[in-house]
């Protein structure tokens, strides 16, 4: 990538992309697109070719998707289904088209088998049943890797896919249906502590393992993976380190001061019962994380208490 070209980040507003746009803005690339789904639905074919044909961008971020945590998976199964499907599939088609240079695709952990052997490897892709409460979005993200894959093959697109661990961050999602694990329970922490409440609800057994990744570390490992990286085969990113729901509570409930119980229930689903990524062809490639856990959930919390008023 030269400083000067055009580069389009999809999804701009959420963590992730929010994320890719500061790094590219810190490391020098000033010349970027941006569109909000208010502006550009990129689930409209029509609108996706109108806007790459107009553009004509050299590079392309596809950090924008219909995103959440298990619940909002399990029970808006059509939406995660379709509008993926449609996000990714007019992106990339577009990015063809009009021949941009290189594009990089975000897919998820959650594309591997629920009962995978761990750590996660990249081949482990289609080797068995997936996690029921997140089928469909997986679905739509292993077809996002294989129109990557197809596009190379068939036209010689330099499309590249990496597959993030869970992610956490500035501009994350705080509602508590809606959200993941670790901005829900800050946030659940915090309001327990603010209220004086005696206990904070955690779902599930706290059993699952998770890997937790800071969204400006896995920004980084994006934009180093376009400057690169140019090869069919995606790349797991993440820290290759993973904790139970549990001991993340523990951290949180520590970091926030809460001083009350943890309350589990078991109603609520665990998902997949470990996900932990094998980072070794991404450290092969030369890239490390920086951010752990701890400092993570400390920095996470400070920047909550800055923005509660936007985020809540
Ligand atoms: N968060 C996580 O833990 C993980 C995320 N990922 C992947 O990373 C990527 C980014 O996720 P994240 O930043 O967390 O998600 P967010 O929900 O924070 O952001 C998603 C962005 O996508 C845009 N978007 C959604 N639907 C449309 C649409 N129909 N048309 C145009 N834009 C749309 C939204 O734009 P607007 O704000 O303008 O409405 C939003 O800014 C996704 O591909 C996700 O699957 C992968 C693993 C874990
Ligand atoms: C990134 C990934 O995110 C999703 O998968 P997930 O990892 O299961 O996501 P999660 O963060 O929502 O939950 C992690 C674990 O934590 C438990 N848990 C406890 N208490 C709360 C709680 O208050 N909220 C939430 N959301 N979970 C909680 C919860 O029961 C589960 O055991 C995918 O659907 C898929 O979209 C995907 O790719």
């Amino acid at each position: 990538m030269r400083k000067q070209d055009k580069i389009y980040v999809a999804g701009h507003r959420g963590m992730v992309g929010s994320a890719i746009v500061r790094n590219l803005r810190n490391s020098g690339y000033q010349n970027i697109v941006t569109r909000t789904s208010s502006e550009l639905d990129l689930r409209n074919q029509t609108a996706v070719a109108d806007f790459f044909a107009d553009e004509q961008p050299n590079y392309v971020f596809l950090a924008a998707a219909k995103v959440g945590g298990i619940w909002a998976n399990n029970v808006y199964r059509a939406e995660f289904l379709y509008d993926n499907l449609l996000i990714e599939a007019n992106i990339i088609h577009s990015a063809y088209k009009n021949k941009v240079e290189k594009l990089l695709f975000l897919g998820s952990s959650c594309i591997y088998p629920k009962m995978a052997p761990q750590p996660l490897k990249e081949d482990y892709l289609l080797s068995g049943y997936l996690e029921a409460t997140n089928e469909p979005y997986a679905i739509a993200k292993i077809a996002g890797i294989k129109l990557c894959e197809a596009y190379r093959s068939q036209y010689g697109c330099n499309f590249i896919s990496a597959m993030p661990t869970n992610l956490y961050g500035p501009n994350d999602n705080y509602d508590l249906q809606g959200s993941h694990v670790l901005p829900a329970l800050i946030r659940k922490f915090h309001e327990a502590k603010s209220n004086g409440s005696a206990f904070v609800e955690i779902w599930g057994s706290g059993s699952p393992r998770r890997e937790f990744l800071h969204a400006d570390d896995l920004a980084d490992a994006c934009v180093f993976l376009m400057e690169t990286y140019n090869e069919k085969l995606f790349v797991n990113i993440g820290t290759g380190e993973d904790v139970t729901i549990r001991e993340l509570a523990e951290l949180i409930k520590e970091t926030v001061g809460f001083e009350g119980e943890l309350r589990w229930n078991t109603d609520k689903p665990d998902g997949t019962p470990r996900k932990l990524m094998d980072v070794s062809r991404l450290h092969n490639l030369g890239w490390q994380h920086r951010t752990d856990l701890k400092k993570g959930i400390s920095i996470t919390y400070q920047d909550f208490l800055r923005n509660q008023e936007v985020y809540v």
